[in-house]
């Protein structure tokens, strides 16, 4: 890919200026919640081709940002098998099968659980939580990239202490990603929740580089768009969002924290969201709305996917309501 870093000089957050209804949810016939915030759709060769709100607004990424650090651990040399290269770019959900998997993961480096950077947490799946006795690091739901990132560091005998560090080769080959995909220069750096360096992005350039990620054009994304087309399960868990909106459409949906939702067609266009409260609610449904209003997903698919990953509103233990659409996006 040709690398073309355009300097950002206007890098700003996204505010409720800059943002439109993204949905609504409605209860018993009247509105109760409404979720503001600003999404951009971006053809294969990454120039704009829609957006609601502030698509210049930059956001913290959060987890959107594990296709380019996972990019970065495989072309470090680190070459895992399909279904852990997914959980090197997962936001799982802890089953024990995730698990398993990320120590897989790390015992094939010599590595253990106490290795891993990332902070013990209670996994996302909650009847898995409720088989445990506490939080633990393999459970965190970046437990896969950290298992990456130091295997990352034994095949390049790197410091395996310090790999969090921004300094460090590893963050440093993460953060060449992000500016080659994104076509921006990484400014500021953040620290996301599980340690790791997180650099703000606008959402134009982060939809920018997911369509670079999807459009396969070397080896190293190839491999990584089929392996989730391939095992859906690990990115996320069965029956969750992203997972199901890859099983039904065929795209590499990604969500990160505090309401970003990212999605990419193999080959094709990539559509970025931010939800301003944080909320993870809108997510998947402003997404899936901006990607439908392009002809770019077919209602039924998407009326499949919300059917079975939408929030229920419930009243008394019986639907009274629903999430909808919201007037920025009709
Ligand atoms: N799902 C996420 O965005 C998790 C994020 N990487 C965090 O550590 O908080």
């Amino acid at each position: 890919m040709t690398v073309s870093h355009e300097v950002r000089t206007d890098r700003h957050p996204l505010t409720a200026d800059g943002s439109v209804e993204l949905a609504v949810l409605d209860r018993s016939g009247f509105d109760e919640s409404r979720h503001i915030g600003a999404g951009v759709v971006v053809d294969s060769a990454g120039a704009v081709v829609d957006s609601v709100g502030d698509a210049t607004a930059s956001i913290y990424p959060r987890s959107t940002m594990k296709p380019f650090q996972a990019l970065a651990v495989r072309r470090a040399g680190a070459l895992f098998s399909d279904e852990e290269l997914v959980l090197t770019t997962a936001s799982h959900a802890g089953t024990a099968a995730h698990q398993a998997l990320a120590l897989h993961m790390l015992e094939s480096f010599d590595h253990v659980e106490a290795d891993l950077g990332c902070p013990p947490d209670m996994p996302f799946d909650r009847a898995t939580g409720r088989t445990m006795d506490g939080p633990r690091r393999l459970a965190m739901n970046c437990s896969g990239k950290h298992a990456g990132m130091l295997a990352a560091c034994r095949v390049n005998g790197w410091d395996e202490a310090t790999y969090l560090d921004i300094e460090h080769p590893m963050q440093q080959r993460v953060r060449s990603v992000v500016e080659e995909y994104t076509h921006e220069t990484v400014d500021l750096v953040g620290t996301d929740g599980c340690g790791a360096p997180v650099f703000p992005l606008t959402l134009t350039g982060l939809a920018r580089g997911f369509a670079g990620v999807v459009a396969r054009a070397d080896d190293d994304s190839a491999a990584l768009t089929d392996a989730v087309l391939a095992h859906p399960w690990a990115i996320d868990g069965v029956g969750r969002a992203n997972t199901v909106t890859i099983e039904r459409l065929q795209v590499l949906a990604k969500l990160g924290a505090e309401g970003v939702m990212v999605m990419g067609l193999p080959g094709g266009a990539a559509v970025a969201v931010k939800v301003l409260d944080g909320s993870q609610r809108a997510g998947t449904l402003a997404a899936l709305a901006l990607l439908q209003r392009n002809g770019l997903v077919g209602a039924d698919g998407v009326a499949e996917v919300l059917a079975a990953t939408g929030e229920q509103v419930l009243g008394g233990g019986v639907p009274v309501g629903a999430v909808r659409v919201g007037s920025g996006l009709r």
